[in-house]
């Protein structure tokens, strides 16, 4: 497969036009939207740079900044190392950006929710009516009413909220995430005052991956901006093919104004050509970013292994891939684990590898959980990862100094006043010690442990705060409420409401019914000490091998299908409807999923399709050119 090729200053015109847009003087808004591997973290990098030269004494004397904004704190840590730290440019979350220029107004917050949560309450009310009577779900519903009920109550006079951007959010005066976006946008768009304090201190507004940005939040900006021609200008990095949150606005590249600047990027800097090529075809259907190869760069190797997605032993197989790929690409590395990056296209997969899967689907079946469960932040998971199973694994060691000083860092048994009020005099520890008995009586590494005896284990012994997602699931909440020890639900904190409302009250009870001992694979997945990597972790990085792993059989869910993608299953009406419309399917999700993963390599990249028709896969990647023949291997 042939590809054009160019001098790797092909595309300098792009900064060079970035740089003007970033001019005090006269404020232009850009949308650099680029395929992968082109350089737009760089390009970030060398506007800062140039902006720090010829404008950083202007606006450190003018006391004004340039604001970068990304999705994630991976992310942010990641420009933060390539820029440098330097107060010119602040960058920061979209979540910690929000709250900061929010967190003062704690009467327009109280307004905003006494507005809102009418309307949640209403559509708790629906459910409830259109819901069976007396079913779990109805009495968790019922509970959530009357939570709901509880904070409007607690809101009735002047209160103050906190939040905390970086996942737990306990307690009655915290603020969810997604209320913390909401309230920004609507008080960007509302208030007079928000839209000065903005503007006069950031005449510029870098939005990094901005393809993931919440949608109200980036129209809020959008208007912002037209309020403000002239003055203050927004610069909007991305891709859109690379857009894997369903926060993001799926319309970006349509509601950018005409008069933005729209840099154009074509070349790219990661991959070889063929795996240029493969991305080329990849996204042919969706836009018309069609990339181009350095001249300097390797031709590269690309190949698919196929194989019915019955077979035993996978993971054996893809060893034998992995060997097949050493001596095609003449790479002794395809033979070491550890130079080898295995992607899968889906955490299902990767959750039935590591042993999580049924937690993992419990809580995936609520798409608004689905941000945080991937992200390992939901307040609800982290009880487990982060509070009981340490305290467990300590406790089991016999190691009673970690155990305490865990405890002292997390738990309101260790609180003063805790310890005053409900401990014997002569012995202040007695019940931390009944408590983590309690705990490993439960023999928490068998598998018919559940999350849900843990918890009840942890509630009634008090060990540590219990989020507000589990609290309808504690029966003794009324008793924890008496002393006053775990967070008061009678008067009903706001925390997470996402995770609050009807439907994810549902995943959660499911959750709770699965098998605590999943709680140590998960972790080591969500913060990427387990063997295998998905394309959330790995948008914007890079690996020399790259080994992307299809498998409809674990993935499961209908959010994904790769067996639709590749022609192999037909599509279902809900599909075509989608296609047809060109609106937001599982098949364009997958697509983009699976753009991603594979262009991230440096170097080599292995696709193994586990499928239910191997024929008819391999005809359609031929037929769709995304493979030659001679590049397919087939068991
Ligand atoms: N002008 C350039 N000259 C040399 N190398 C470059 C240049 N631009 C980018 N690169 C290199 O190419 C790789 C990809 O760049 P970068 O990560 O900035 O791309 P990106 O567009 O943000 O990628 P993605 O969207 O896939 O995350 C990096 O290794 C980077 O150092």
């Amino acid at each position: 497969m042939k590809i054009e090729t160019a001098p790797s200053n092909f595309d300098d015109g792009a900064d060079a036009q970035i740089r003007a847009c970033l001019n005090p003087s006269t404020p232009r808004s850009f949308f650099l939207y680029a395929s992968a591997g082109s350089g737009k973290t760089r390009s970030l990098k060398n506007a800062l740079d140039t902006f720090r030269a010829e404008h950083g004494a202007l606006f450190r004397r003018l006391g004004k900044k340039i604001a970068v904004i990304t999705y994630t704190n991976a992310a942010a840590d990641e420009i933060a190392e390539r820029v440098g730290e330097d107060p010119l440019f602040p960058i920061s979350t979209i979540h910690s950006f929000c709250w900061r220029h929010i967190e003062t107004y704690h009467n327009d917050i109280q307004a905003w929710l006494l507005d809102t949560l009418p309307a949640d309450l209403a559509e708790l009310h629906e459910k409830q009516a259109k819901g069976r009577a007396n079913t779990k779900a109805a009495i968790d519903r019922e509970r959530a009413i009357a939570s709901t009920m509880r904070r409007l109550e607690w809101l009735s006079v002047p209160r103050r909220f906190t939040y905390n951007p970086n996942g737990d959010n306990y307690g009655k005066d915290s603020l969810s995430h997604s209320e913390v976006l909401k309230i920004t946008a609507s008080f960007i768009e509302t208030k007079p005052s928000m839209q000065a304090v903005l503007v006069n201190k950031y005449p510029f507004l870098l939005i990094d991956e901005s393809q993931d940005t919440n949608k109200e939040l980036l129209e809020a900006f959008f208007r912002l901006e037209a309020m403000n021609n002239g003055k203050f200008g927004i610069g909007l990095f991305g891709d859109t093919m690379q857009r894997i949150y369903l926060d993001g606005h799926p319309e970006l590249e349509r509601l950018v104004p005409v008069d933005w600047a729209r840099p154009v990027k074509r070349l790219n800097h990661r991959s070889p050509q063929r795996v240029i090529a493969l991305g080329n075809v990849l996204r042919a259907s969706i836009d018309s970013q069609n990339q181009i190869a350095r001249d300097d760069s390797e031709v590269g190797f690309v190949r698919l292994f196929v194989a019915p997605n019955n077979i035993s032993d996978k993971p054996g197989f893809e060893q034998r891939v992995c060997e097949r790929m050493a001596d095609i690409c003449s790479d002794s590395d395809w033979r070491n684990e550890a130079m080898i990056k295995a992607l899968t296209l889906e955490h299902h997969m990767a959750a039935s590898r590591c042993g999580f899967l049924d937690m993992f689907q419990a809580l995936a079946r609520d798409s608004r959980l689905s941000t945080g469960l991937r992200t390992g932040e939901l307040a609800g998971l982290r009880l487990f990862t982060e509070r009981v199973a340490p305290l467990i694994a300590m406790a089991r060691a016999g190691d009673k100094f970690a155990v305490m000083a865990h405890l002292r860092a997390t738990s309101p048994l260790l609180k003063r006043s805790a310890i005053i009020h409900t401990s014997t005099p002569e012995d202040p520890l007695q019940s931390i010690r009944f408590g983590v008995d309690a705990l490993l009586a439960l023999n928490p590494e068998q598998s018919t442990t559940t999350f849900l005896s843990v918890l009840k284990c942890v509630a009634e012994h008090q060990l540590f705060e219990i989020p507000t997602a589990l609290h309808p699931f504690v029966l003794s909440e009324p008793m924890m409420a008496e002393n006053g020890l775990v967070i008061d639900d009678d008067e009903s904190g706001s925390d997470e409401s996402i995770e609050k409302s009807p439907a994810s009250l549902e995943a959660w009870r499911a959750f709770l019914e699965t098998p605590y001992n999943q709680t140590t694979s998960f972790s080591e997945y969500v913060s990427d000490r387990g063997a295998f990597g998905t394309h959330q972790g790995v948008k914007g990085l890079e690996f020399e091998r790259v080994l992307v792993i299809l498998d409809d059989s674990d993935a499961r869910g209908f959010l994904f299908s790769y067996d639709k993608l590749f022609e192999a299953k037909p599509l279902s009406d809900v599909d075509r409807k989608h296609l047809y419309d060109a609106t937001d399917g599982g098949v364009a999700r997958t697509r983009r999923l699976l753009y991603v993963t594979c262009t991230r390599a440096e170097k080599s990249l292995a696709l193994v399709a586990y499928t239910e028709n191997p024929d008819a896969l391999i005809a359609a990647a031929i037929r769709n050119k995304w493979f030659d023949v001679g590049e397919i291997e087939r068991i």
